[in-house]
C-alpha cells in the first residue's frame, strides 16, 4: 500500500524561485495567492518559502479532511512549535502555541483557568467600560479609519484586562510599543538593530517587558497578588502540582504571547463584522431588536450574552468568512500520509481556513452573508468535523475563544444601542474580499446617533 503512495515533490503546485521560493508571489498578493494556487491546482498543491523566515517546502491543504489530519489524527507527526518558529521573535517558546506534547499539555493545563468561563466573568465590567468610553468618540469624529480605531479599542481592552494598566498614557504607551513589535513580524533581517524593523521590534519588546516586570514587582511588594483579577494576576497566582510557580520571565513572556494571541485576531474579525454589518440594515436592526428583547432596554449584563442566537450566528458568519488566522502551519516531524502523498519529514504542512470556509460542499452559495446557516436545522458547520476552524481544533485550539466572543458580543452590543453606520468602501466595490489583511486597513465608518434617527 505504502508503495503507491506518490513523493510530495509530485504534489501540483510550484516551488517558485531558488532560495526565494515563492516569496515575491505571497508579498505581493498575501491571501489571493494561496486562493489562486488552490483555484489552480485543487485542493493539494507545493510550495517553497525561503528557510529564513521560518519554512521550507509546504503541502498545502485544503478541505475538513485534511483540517482533521493536521489538527487531530496526524498531531503527533508534526510540531507546532516548529511550524510557528517565525513567531517566536514576538511570543518566545514559553506561549503554549511554540510548545509541543508533555511540554505543551502540561503548560496548556495550567493556563486553561485563566480564560475558564469563570474567569473571563471578571472581565466584563472592565471591556464594557473601555468600550462604552471608546466608542462614545465615534459618533462625534465624523468619519473614522475603522481599522485604526478598531485596534486602539480592542489593544486598550488586552491591555486593561490582561496587565490591569488603568491610566490612559499607559495604555497608550504599551499599545505604541506593541504595534511596532508586531509590524517587525514583516522584518526579514533578523538584526537586533534600530535601522532594521526588526531590531525596533525588540526595542519595543524589552519596553513592553519592563514594564510588566514593574507591575510584578509592585504587586509583590504591595501584597497584591491575589487581589488583582486580570490576567497578570492570574499568571503570579498558578501553581503546578509540584508546588512551582511561573517564573518573571515565563510571566512577561506569556503576557506578551496572549497580547499577539488576542489582539489582532479581534480586532480584524470584528472590522469585517462592522463591514458586514454596515452593508446590512436588516441585520443591524434583528441585532438591535434581538438585543431589546433580551436586556429590556437596560443595559447589557454578562448573563444577557448568552441569550443572543442571532449575535452568535453572526459572529460565527464573520469568523467563516473573514477568519483572522488564514492559515495554521505545522512542520511535519514524521512521514504523514494525505490524498496519495507522502509528506516527508522536514516538510510543512499548511491548513488553510479562509479557503475550507467558502468550499460550496460544505457551505450554500458560501460568498454570502447568511448567519441563519448555522441556525437549525441547516446548521452546516455541523455536516463535516473540522469545517469551521477560525479557532482552530485539536490540541491547540484557541484558548480564548470564550474571551473573544464575550469581547466582540460586548463591542457590537454597545455600537447597536448607540448608533447606526455606514461603511466604506461598500460591499459592492469589494467583495469577495479575499485580501482581508490589507483591505481592513481602507475600511472607514460614519456613526451616526440612534437617538437622532429614531
Ligand atoms: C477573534 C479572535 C481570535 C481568533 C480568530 C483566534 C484564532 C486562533 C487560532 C486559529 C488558533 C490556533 C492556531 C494554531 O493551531 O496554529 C488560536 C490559538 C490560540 N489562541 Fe486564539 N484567537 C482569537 C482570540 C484569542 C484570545 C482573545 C486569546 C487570549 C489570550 C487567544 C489565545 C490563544 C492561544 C494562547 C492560542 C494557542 C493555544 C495552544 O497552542 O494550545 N486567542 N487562536
Amino acid at each position: 500500500m505504502k508503495d503507491k503512495l506518490k513523493p510530495a515533490e509530485m504534489m501540483p503546485g510550484s516551488f517558485g524561485l531558488p532560495f526565494i521560493g515563492q516569496t515575491i508571489g505571497i508579498l505581493a498578493k498575501q491571501e489571493l495567492f494561496y486562493w489562486q494556487q488552490y483555484q489552480q491546482y485543487g485542493n493539494i498543491f507545493k510550495i517553497s518559502l525561503p528557510e529564513a523566515i521560518g519554512f521550507g517546502k509546504c503541502a498545502c491543504l485544503i478541505g475538513p479532511e485534511a483540517n482533521q489530519l493536521v489538527l487531530k489524527d496526524a498531531a503527533d507527526k508534526l510540531s507546532s512549535r516548529l511550524g510557528n518558529r517565525s513567531l517566536e521573535p514576538i511570543v518566545s517558546k514559553d506561549l503554549v502555541l511554540l510548545q509541543d506534547g508533555v511540554e505543551h499539555r502540561a503548560s496548556r493545563k495550567l493556563i486553561l483557568p485563566i480564560f475558564h468561563h469563570q474567569a473571563i466573568a471578571s472581565y466584563f465590567d472592565t471591556i464594557q467600560a473601555v468600550a462604552t468610553a471608546t466608542v462614545t468618540d465615534w459618533g462625534k469624529q465624523g468619519t473614522i479609519n475603522l481599522e485604526a480605531e478598531m485596534r486602539k479599542l480592542t489593544l486598550s481592552i488586552a491591555v486593561r484586562t490582561f496587565l490591569g494598566s488603568n491610566k490612559t498614557e499607559e495604555i497608550d504607551r504599551v499599545s505604541q510599543w506593541y504595534v511596532t513589535l508586531f509590524n517587525s513580524l514583516n522584518g526579514m533581517v533578523k538584526w537586533d538593530n534600530p535601522l532594521t524593523f526588526y531590531g525596533r521590534g525588540q526595542a519595543a519588546r524589552r519596553k513592553i517587558a519592563e514594564y510588566i516586570r514593574q507591575i510584578i514587582k509592585d504587586r509583590i511588594e504591595l501584597d497584591d497578588i491575589e487581589k488583582s483579577k486580570d490576567v497578570i494576576g492570574f499568571l503570579m497566582s498558578i501553581v503546578d502540582e509540584d508546588g512551582n510557580k511561573f517564573t518573571e520571565t515565563q510571566i512577561i513572556n506569556q503576557a506578551i504571547g496572549f497580547l499577539f494571541a488576542a489582539h489582532e485576531t479581534t480586532s480584524s474579525l470584528m472590522n469585517w463584522l462592522m463591514f458586514e454589518l454596515g452593508n446590512r440594515p436588516e441585520w443591524r436592526q434583528q441585532l438591535r431588536t434581538e438585543l431589546q428583547q433580551v436586556t429590556g432596554n437596560e443595559a447589557l449584563k454578562l448573563q444577557h450574552l448568552r441569550q443572543l442566537p442571532q449575535m452568535s450566528n453572526v459572529l460565527k458568519e464573520g469568523e467563516r468568512l473573514y477568519p483572522p488566522v488564514h492559515a495554521l502551519s505545522r512542520a511535519v516531524v514524521e512521514d504523514i500520509e494525505y490524498a496519495g502523498y507522502t509528506i516527508p519529514a522536514g516538510w510543512y504542512a499548511i491548513i488553510f481556513p479562509s479557503m475550507t470556509h467558502r468550499m460550496p460542499e460544505i457551505y450554500k452559495d458560501p460568498e454570502s452573508f447568511d448567519p441563519d446557516r448555522f441556525a437549525p436545522p441547516r446548521e452546516e458547520d455541523k455536516k463535516y468535523p473540522y469545517s469551521l476552524i477560525g479557532f482552530g481544533g485539536g490540541a491547540h485550539s484557541c484558548i480564548g475563544v470564550e474571551f473573544a466572543n464575550m469581547e466582540m458580543k460586548i463591542i457590537l452590543s454597545t455600537l447597536l444601542q448607540k448608533y447606526d453606520w455606514t461603511v466604506t468602501p461598500t460591499l459592492a466595490e469589494i467583495a469577495p474580499v479575499r485580501k482581508p489583511f490589507s483591505m481592513q486597513k481602507k475600511l472607514t465608518a460614519t456613526f451616526v446617533s440612534i437617538d437622532l434617527l429614531y
